[in-house]
């Protein structure tokens, strides 16, 4: 699915965004309100994966719907509070806070995925946050314009590099392709479409950081 979406994933994968990020360069009233929108995000992804509990055909399934809830809830949304906090903003201010075009296409693309279809379809649209991000990570610790010390991002690419997060991207990878691996053609190419779909509405994510800041 990635390689049938090559120049999209591309495009996500090393944004200027994350070129900017990784330099330590990225304006900070970009990356403000870029991870102001994520925390309204992550509430939405936390009701999908609330979603790929309820779509779960057994308990296996059941867990991992969990694990990534429980993901969100406690660990990444706490990384999102943190750095809100640093800047004045509570978490009373960050519920109030308008979501943006991106924010609502993206959130809404994915559990309309999810609901029209069944758990497959709605692990694609997921697929390129999950998976991308953990390469995202990765890609930035080898770049050599990434500034590792006094990088005042360096929380959010240490969580994402870190064990906990890339052993999430692991199982998440194998079990797609476990699931993938029985599909036949025109049901790929649904799926491709609904994964170059969710990778597009990514990269516009870090557009909107750009742009609105
Ligand atoms: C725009 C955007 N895309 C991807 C992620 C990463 N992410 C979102 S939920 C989750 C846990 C597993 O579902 C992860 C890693 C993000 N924060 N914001």
């Amino acid at each position: 699915m990635k390689a049938r979406s090559a120049p999209d994933w591309q495009a996500y994968c090393e944004h200027r965004f994350v070129r900017d990020l990784a330099a330590g360069t990225l304006p900070e009233p970009a990356f403000q309100h870029y991870l102001k929108q994520d925390y309204l995000f992550l509430v939405q992804f936390a009701r999908a994966w609330g979603l790929a509990v309820y779509k779960s055909r057994d308990l296996s399934e059941i867990r991992q719907g969990l694990d990534s809830l429980k993901a969100i809830v406690d660990v990444e949304i706490g990384l999102h509070v943190n750095y809100c906090a640093s800047w004045g903003i509570d978490e009373a201010a960050l519920a109030k806070l308008t979501a943006s075009r991106a924010t609502l296409a993206y959130t809404r693309y994915v559990l309309d995925a999810g609901m029209s279809g069944d758990l497959l379809d709605l692990h694609v649209a997921l697929a390129p946050c999950i998976i991308g991000y953990g390469e995202i990570a990765g890609w930035i610790l080898r770049q050599p314009f990434t500034k590792h010390e006094g990088n005042p991002y360096a929380d959010w690419i240490a969580m994402y590099a870190g064990d906990e997060y890339q052993g999430l991207v692991a199982s998440e990878l194998e079990w797609l392709n476990r699931r993938l691996a029985g599909v036949d053609e025109q049901r790929m190419d649904q799926l491709s479409t609904v994964f170059g779909d969710a990778t597009r509405l990514e990269a516009d994510f870090w557009q909107m950081g750009l742009d609105l800041a």
